[in-house]
């Protein structure tokens, strides 16, 4: 048995729907488990649910209808010490943008009670603790950001994209860290992206979802197997484009297909507005000087 057919799940989700208030149904009946061990690569198109689905796994959102599950209990309305999610909020913190320096900032997270994951972070991440965080490049506050949220040994780890920023090598090399972390330690790894770029072998499993709703769930291989993708892509490594970008291609093309043209969802959101313009609702024009102004400059 495999390390990800392991028994017992450290991610239990059974007929979730999510609602936002409001009443828009943002997640629609989703039922899947995660093994321990395991690296889960989310695959979605914009607003699809990857975000919707991260932050009830980090227990942020409340799901009303349907049970979740993380390592047995309810995140919401357990405080699971073995959770870390980083996630949209998280990567625009404000905290991060003071005069500084870096290792006052990790020490401030506990860096100091974990010497060595600190050490092996700061080389992995490539930062220079001579930083100070007012006078860094996005993706050098997101190295460090990175160590910070890290540090601490998870049990189950939600990344929202926040290696956007990274470079090719960096990102390249944290992938590593997290796959021999999933292999060494029980823990597990849930990671939304839109870059496939070095992921080819990465996850364990892939969940696709689409407008709420999971249309494929299971191991790349057997997906890949399972899916006619074009002929230069029957394997989970080819060349310069993966099979897994491959598969994403099609996911993503097939969904916006389904989702239909976004001009006739379009104009029944502008009726809408124009008629709460009317009713005094919604001032338009301040989007005319918005657009005036920016064509000035
Ligand atoms: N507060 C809200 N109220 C109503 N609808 C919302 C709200 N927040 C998000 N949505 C809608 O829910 C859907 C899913 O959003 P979500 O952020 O989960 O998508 P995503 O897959 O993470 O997208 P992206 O790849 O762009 O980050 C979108 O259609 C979005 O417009």
């Amino acid at each position: 048995m495999s390390v990800t057919d392991a028994v017992i799940p450290a991610i239990t989700v059974d007929h979730l729907t999510y609602a936002f208030p409001g009443g828009v149904v943002g997640l629609h009946d989703i039922s899947f488990d995660l093994a321990s061990h395991s690296r889960t690569l989310l695959v979605g198109a914009n607003g699809a649910g990857k975000s919707t689905l991260l932050r009830i796994l980090a227990g942020k959102t409340l799901a009303k209808a349907g049970s979740v599950r993380v390592q047995g209990c309810d995140p919401f309305r357990s405080a699971l010490a073995g959770v870390t999610y980083l996630g949209t909020e998280w990567a625009s913190n404000a905290t991060v943008r003071h005069d500084m320096a870096v290792p006052v900032l990790l020490s401030s997270v506990g860096g100091d009670a974990y010497p060595d994951r600190r050490d092996e972070l700061v080389e992995i991440l490539d930062v220079d603790l001579a930083w100070h965080m007012h006078a860094v490049s996005d993706g050098e506050r997101r190295r460090v950001q990175l160590v910070m949220g890290l540090l601490r040994p998870w049990s189950i780890l939600l990344l929202d994209e926040v290696t956007v920023d990274l470079d090719v090598l960096v990102r390249s090399r944290l992938l590593a860290f997290l796959e021999r972390e999933t292999s060494s330690r029980d823990c597990a790894v849930v990671y939304a992206s839109h870059i496939f770029d070095g992921l080819a072998e990465w996850p364990t499993n892939l969940i696709h979802i689409h407008m709420g709703r999971i249309l494929e769930c299971g191991k790349p291989a057997d997906i890949i197997a399972n899916t006619s993708l074009p002929k230069r892509a029957t394997t989970l490594t080819y060349n310069s484009n993966s099979a897994l970008l491959e598969l994403a291609l099609k996911w993503l093309s097939e969904d916006l297909k389904d989702r239909g043209r976004r001009e006739d969802v379009k104009r029944l959101r502008w009726d809408e507005i124009s008629k709460n313009d009317k009713d005094g609702g919604m001032n338009l024009s301040a989007f005319d000087a918005y657009f005036k102004f920016s064509r000035a400059r």
